[in-house]
């Protein structure tokens, strides 16, 4: 059990400094915010959703009005780039815009009696107060993808930020207060993910996880679920195939590629992990990306010009150094590769050739700035090859041609296909994975449905 008033160190992956301390909570300290969430949800749920919507929009205009703070600290514990922080802060942002117009559209229905002296009506009703664990690599936009769905429809919401990066959580929810959200509506837990995600999934009162993170922790909180039948929403890994068929435009996919594989240092649930070229153009290609890449630069983010930021901890680079050792080793080549001066949790990007699908690289989720590059011959191989994966998440097909657009796409197994689009997501859009890429989706329509239940009244007359 954690102790009174341990705390936990945040820390700049840029210069190792510690920027801060948070308390690490756990049992005791989940279960008071579920308390005061359940209280909160006896108003907050009866409220229409035109006045939830208005606070919703004010914690949107002061997010919108501290947007530089707000990156400026995400950058300080997370890494990524001022650049790239600001992109999230607006990104996180356009959840809550969306979702406080989305609740509005929470729409019912009447369905024709066989009956005829009766009638029937459907609602969706918010679920109640809902547990949210969250991932280090986007400490914005992984909590309003959640929360602002939740709060528009109803719900309350207790949530765990990663212990690498509370700090952009604590600061989101300190403008939702000033916003003039109810304190109980929503609220940060900072500590154990083992002790306050075993009170979470014990307490009754929870009725739905909303995950994001690896799969291996996904399933644990899938088992853990079933005891309570909690609902549970899971955003997963990815391993995303990068497909560059010999008609397409280079530049495209050349940019495409950058985009997708070097965002946040390649620390994405949605970078390509695989990049595979047709034969024909694998020079090409293969010449142009590297003069690309070759031209980002790496440092702390707070730099101006700075393309790519430290990785999360001394764990990360030791996994991208084992992908790229592993591959050498089983006959790959490199094309570009971290050649930099500095150390610690600096890596810089990295091309390999001549790639086999036997590669751990290929196989393992990287989470840095890795680009293994393979070629195929045919469609139907490189569609076979995209597919051989555990993971569903997101896919990218680099075509000038419509019907191998649709074709291709449509025998892809992932959730997302950027066709010709290195960087799809959205707060419109229905954002999630097949197989062990996770469960349901965020974002769009379809995200507010994961937090409300449908019932339906059959009225005798
Ligand atoms: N699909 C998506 O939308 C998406 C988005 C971002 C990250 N991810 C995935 O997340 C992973 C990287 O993030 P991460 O390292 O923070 O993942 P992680 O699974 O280690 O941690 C995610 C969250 O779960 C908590 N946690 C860790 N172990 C736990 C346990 N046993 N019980 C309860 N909670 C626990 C962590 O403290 C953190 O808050 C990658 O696999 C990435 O693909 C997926
Ligand atoms: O890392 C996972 C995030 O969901 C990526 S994105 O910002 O939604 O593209």
């Amino acid at each position: 059990m954690t102790k009174n008033n341990e705390v936990i160190e945040v820390t700049n992956p840029a210069t190792g400094e510690v920027v801060d301390t948070v308390l690490k909570g756990g049992k005791k300290e989940a279960v008071e915010a579920v308390d005061k969430a359940y209280q909160a949800f006896q108003d907050w749920s009866k409220q229409s959703v035109y006045e939830r919507s208005a606070l919703l929009n004010k914690w949107y205009a002061l997010v919108e009005e501290h947007e530089a703070e707000l990156a400026r600290i995400m950058t300080i514990e997370q890494g990524k780039p001022l650049k790239e922080a600001t992109g999230e802060i607006r990104y996180a942002n356009s959840f809550i815009s969306w979702y406080a117009e989305e609740g509005k559209r929470l729409y019912g229905e009447t369905i024709p009696a066989t009956a005829s002296d009766k009638r029937i009506v459907v609602s969706r009703q918010p679920v109640g107060v809902i547990a949210a664990i969250t991932p280090w690599n986007f400490p914005a936009a992984m909590i309003t993808r959640k929360v602002a769905p939740a709060l528009a429809s109803g719900c309350t919401a207790v949530v765990k930020p990663a212990s690498a990066t509370p700090l952009t959580a604590i600061r989101l929810r300190e403008l939702a207060v000033e916003a003039g959200i109810p304190e109980g509506v929503l609220q940060i837990v900072t500590g154990s993910s083992g002790e306050i995600s075993d009170a979470w999934m014990a307490d009754e009162r929870v009725r739905k996880i909303s995950f994001t993170g690896s799969t291996e922790v996904g399933k644990s909180l899938m088992q853990k679920s079933a005891k309570t039948v909690k609902k549970l929403s899971l955003e997963l890994g990815g391993h995303a195939p990068l497909i560059v068929m010999g008609d397409a435009d280079i530049e495209k996919a050349v940019s495409g590629a950058v985009a997708s594989k070097y965002r946040n240092a390649g620390q994405t649930c949605v970078c390509a992990n695989r990049i595979y070229v047709h034969e024909s153009i694998e020079q090409e290609f293969a010449k142009a990306f590297k003069e690309k890449v070759a031209q980002l630069k790496v440092g702390d983010g707070l730099e101006e010009g700075v393309d790519i930021g430290p990785l999360i901890d001394k764990s990360a680079v030791e996994k991208v150094k084992h992908h790229i050792e592993d591959a050498l080793d089983k006959g790959a080549e490199k094309l570009l590769g971290n050649e930099i001066e500095k150390e610690d949790l600096f890596f810089g990007p990295t091309i390999l050739t001549n790639v086999n699908d036997e590669m751990v690289c290929m196989q393992e989720e990287t989470f840095g700035p890795l680009a293994p590059i393979t070629t195929f011959q045919t469609k139907e191989e490189v569609v076979k090859r995209a597919n051989n994966s555990p993971y569903g998440l997101a896919a990218y097909l680099f075509t000038e041609n419509l019907t191998t657009a649709i074709e291709v796409s449509e025998q892809l197994e992932y959730g997302i296909v950027g066709i010709n689009d290195g960087a799809p997501s959205t707060a419109q859009a229905p954002f999630g994975g097949f197989k062990e890429s996770g469960l349901g989706r965020e974002g769009g329509h379809h995200g507010i449905d994961e937090y409300v239940e449908v019932k339906y009244l059959s009225i005798q007359l």
